[in-house]
């Protein structure tokens, strides 16, 4: 494994670790799976399913050879993330239409969001390295990913969070787990530049996904997905975009399954972003070289809530891959959509939401045929914006009973 620049193409180890090339590129991991053999991983993966303690009991570490396989074994820091739930939604199924409908449930994460397949990653890497000190921009979830993992490694963590126009409940878990939280008036994008330009002087290692063995890690999403379904993926996975770490990650693990012959056919990626934060839709629908940043970045789903990506190179790349579309969605469809997977009892952040409602859209705009099957990642938990879930409950639905059985079951 190593490390490569986007934009000069210059080469590192991966011991020698910073987050940006000198030449102001983002680094990838680059890692060669041709010399691999994918039926001999197949039956390797199929055994560790019955791990327990090991660390390929984690999701993420079970499919160690095509994510980190230098890293050794007792550096790793883990909580059996992955793992996750994959569910298929019969009456959503038939509502919409289509033929086949599957929900990965990454909210069902250790710390409530699909953070954690990269963040274990992240973590183990950077302690390996030395480091003692790990830091992110945040709108909350990765904030609250990182604190989790930092503790389990007795380090210690140093999270920039917007001031406003985050989920509340996300900075309580990050602090509840011992993060030092450090707020600022600003984005998401304004902490990733800060920490781009000084992380290296204050001695912090940065967890953000310009880190790339985040991206790596994510990875472990769509492998999971493919083991649990026998190795044949539905024909779209369908993808909420703010940052585009997940997007790419998703992508490049569909490249490494198709590289190794574990698929017999590459899905499409449909990657929908929020209207009030969709630079990235913007630049490919107008077929623009060049993303235009969006300065205020507004939207319901405040994990979106992001004006320049910093893996939307990355993103396109892996698009063009896998024959890949782009949406964006409404803050209402957002949140239509979000009542839909709560009240099938899976349940969901309204960033999760996205997806289903990009699905949707997509059907009705014919670009997703109902003869098609679909797969959406769901990427936070129900519980992780109660905020927007108080502003959204109909209270018709919680009623009051004087505890006899005329005054209650006039409810029923
Ligand atoms: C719950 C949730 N969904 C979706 C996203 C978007 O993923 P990405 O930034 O990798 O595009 C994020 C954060 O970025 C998130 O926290
Ligand atoms: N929603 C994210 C923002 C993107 O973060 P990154 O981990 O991709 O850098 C968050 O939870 O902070």
């Amino acid at each position: 494994m190593k490390l490569e620049c986007v934009h000069c193409g210059q080469t590192r180890n991966w011991q020698q670790f910073i987050i940006k090339c000198p030449c102001g590129g983002r680094l990838e991991v680059k890692q060669d799976v041709t010399g691999l053999d994918g039926e001999k991983l197949k039956g390797i993966f199929r055994e560790r399913l019955g791990e327990r303690m090991s660390v390929y009991a984690s999701g993420v570490w079970r499919y160690k050879e095509l994510i980190f396989p230098e890293l050794p074994e007792d550096r790793i820091v883990t909580k059996y993330e992955g793992n996750t739930g994959l569910y298929a939604p019969e009456t959503i199924r038939k509502s919409l239409g289509i033929r086949g409908l599957y929900f990965k449930a990454q909210s069902e994460n250790p710390s409530g969001s699909f953070k954690d397949n990269g963040m274990t990653v992240a973590v183990s890497h950077g302690r390996h390295l030395g480091y003692t000190r790990f830091a992110c921009s945040s709108t909350g979830n990765t904030s609250a990913s990182l604190a989790m993992y930092a503790a389990m490694g007795e380090s210690s963590s140093y999270v920039f969070v917007p001031e406003s126009g985050i989920s509340q409940n996300k900075v309580l878990q990050t602090l509840a787990y011992g993060a030092r939280v450090i707020r600022f008036d600003g984005t998401y994008d304004d902490g990733i530049a800060f920490l781009e330009r000084h992380a290296k002087d204050l001695g912090l290692y940065v967890c953000n996904s310009i880190n790339p063995f985040r991206i790596a890690g994510q990875k472990s999403i769509i492998y999971e997905a493919a083991q649990y379904l026998n190795w044949e993926l539905p024909d779209w996975i369908v993808v909420p975009g703010g940052a585009l770490s997940n997007v790419t990650a998703i992508g490049k693990g569909i490249e490494d399954l198709w590289t190794l012959g574990m698929i017999p056919k590459r899905p499409r990626i449909a990657l929908v972003q929020a209207e009030g934060a969709s630079p990235f839709h913007k630049m490919m629908a107008a077929g623009a070289e060049e993303l235009r940043p969006e300065p205020q970045p507004q939207t319901v789903a405040s994990a979106l809530n992001i004006g320049n990506p910093p893996s939307w190179k990355a993103a396109r790349r892996v698009l063009e891959f896998c024959r890949g579309v782009t949406c964006s969605v409404t803050d209402e469809e957002i949140l239509a959509s979000k009542q839909i997977i709560d009240r099938s009892g899976i349940g969901c952040e309204p960033a999760s939401a996205a997806s289903l409602a990009g699905l949707r859209k997509l059907m009705a705009e014919k670009v997703i045929d109902k003869e098609e099957t679909a797969l959406c990642i769901l990427t936070g938990n129900l519980l992780k914006d109660t905020q927007v879930l108080s502003g959204m409950m109909e209270h018709e639905r919680m009623v009051r009973s004087d505890l006899t059985v005329k005054g209650t079951e006039r409810w029923l």
